[in-house]
């Protein structure tokens, strides 16, 4: 038995959700890049959990749930406001998270019914979950949730107790639909691995939490936008990419264990970026974006992943940048309980073998003779 290092390369499930062939993503076969420009996230949460997009009924009856769904326990608001002020974001929504299930009366029923409403509660309450954690702990109240509009519209006006434009609701709309899902990432992994053992939803969704939290991962957008701050100006760029790249460390946003030759949802959201820049009167990030894209790609072929432009496109829309990963959750909860779904219908543990690499013929010596 030899062990293949970060799996790369194994095939360890089927799935007719997402599929990246030679470079190319789709949901449900549908082409990332017609999604990006055509279709809402609630179109897209529905083609992922149903294989098919909705019609303007289903559309409405899904917007409706959301709604109903939006709000949080009062208890699991209670519990964010004992947390330490300083608390990570995404400790504060991974615990949150499994706080919600304490709360939901069907939350071991494993019937595909009470399954795909829990997919949809967990979809409505994330976005409440982290607008109340970001209010909370500036001393506000939470925001009661909105009806009738989508998950980026309620996320913006819970989180600043105003509507939001809609030039910023359209923008966070389409970086929720890039998003959405991305074949076996790690934390969808994560997910289907929990659930596989007959665990319940919300310890999948927990799990996936935990692993998108790393800065190989979600991790990385939050970290992208430390890097330009630390940069901070032009001038800077140069010396600090080359003195990282001497010192062979990461440069955060770059790189991809699937795509060779691009992400194809960095585009969109580099020209996004560029175009908020304008709209907000600062071009500054995206600037910079481009200048460290440049110096990357040029010296050591990798290109920008999901992450890289996703930093400025929300610093643009006014977003603190410990919130870039939990809104990458709000996004993803949705390809993770398609996967989960899917994992449910076809069960099988996953439970793969190691390679021993330790000593082997060792006997066992009594304490005192140690
Ligand atoms: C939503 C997402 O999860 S997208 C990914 C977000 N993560 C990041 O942006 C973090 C930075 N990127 C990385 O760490 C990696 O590219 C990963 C984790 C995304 C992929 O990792 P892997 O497929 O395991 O590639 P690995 O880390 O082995 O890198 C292969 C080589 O490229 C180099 N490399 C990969 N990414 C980078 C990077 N961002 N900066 C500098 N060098 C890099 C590695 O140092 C390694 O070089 P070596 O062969 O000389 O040792
Ligand atoms: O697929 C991966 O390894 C990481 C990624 O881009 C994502 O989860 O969106």
């Amino acid at each position: 038995m030899t062990a293949t290092k970060g799996l790369e390369g194994i095939v360890a499930a089927s799935s007719s959700i997402s599929s990246i062939i030679d470079g190319v993503l789709t949901y449900r076969g549908y082409n990332i890049d017609d999604l990006a420009e055509n279709a809402t996230f609630e179109e897209v949460a529905y083609l992922l959990w149903h294989g098919k997009l909705p019609t303007q009924a289903e559309l409405d009856q899904l917007i409706a749930q959301l709604g109903e769904y939006a709000t949080v326990a009062p208890a699991v608001i209670e519990q964010i406001k004992l947390y330490p002020k300083d608390t990570n974001s995404m400790a504060a929504l991974r615990t949150a998270v499994s706080s919600l299930a304490l709360y939901d009366e069907e939350a071991n029923d494993m019937s595909v019914e009470a399954n795909l409403r829990k997919a949809v509660k967990l979809q409505a309450q994330l976005p409440a979950v982290v607008a109340a954690f970001a209010r909370i702990r500036q001393g506000l109240e939470p925001v009661a949730p909105k009806k009738g509009v989508g998950v980026a519209h309620n996320f913006l006006y819970m989180l600043t107790g105003k509507d939001p434009d809609p030039v910023a609701v359209r923008a966070l709309d389409k970086a929720l639909v890039l998003h959405a899902d991305h074949e076996l990432n790690a934390s969808t992994f994560a997910s289907r691995v929990t659930v596989a053992t007959l665990s319940d939803i919300y310890s999948g969704v927990t799990s996936a939490i935990g692993a998108l939290k790393g800065p190989l991962h979600g991790g990385a957008n939050e970290a992208v936008m430390a890097m330009l701050e630390e940069i901070g100006t032009m001038d800077n760029i140069e010396p600090y990419i080359q003195r990282k790249l001497n010192n062979k460390e990461k440069i955060m946003g770059f790189g991809h264990r699937v795509y060779k030759n691009g992400d194809p949802r960095a585009k969109h959201l580099q020209k996004m970026s560029a175009e908020l820049g304008k709209i907000t009167g600062n071009t500054t990030w995206y600037e910079m974006s481009v200048k460290i894209e440049e110096l990357v790609t040029g010296q050591k072929g990798l290109k920008p992943n999901v992450d890289f432009y996703s930093a400025s496109v929300y610093t643009s829309l006014g977003i603190p940048r410990d919130l870039f990963t939990p809104i990458f959750a709000i996004s993803r909860v949705s390809g993770w309980t398609a996967h989960i779904l899917e994992q449910y219908s076809d069960n099988r543990l996953i439970r793969p073998r190691a390679e021993y690499v330790g000593p082997t013929n060792q006997k066992y010596v009594p304490i005192g003779s140690r």
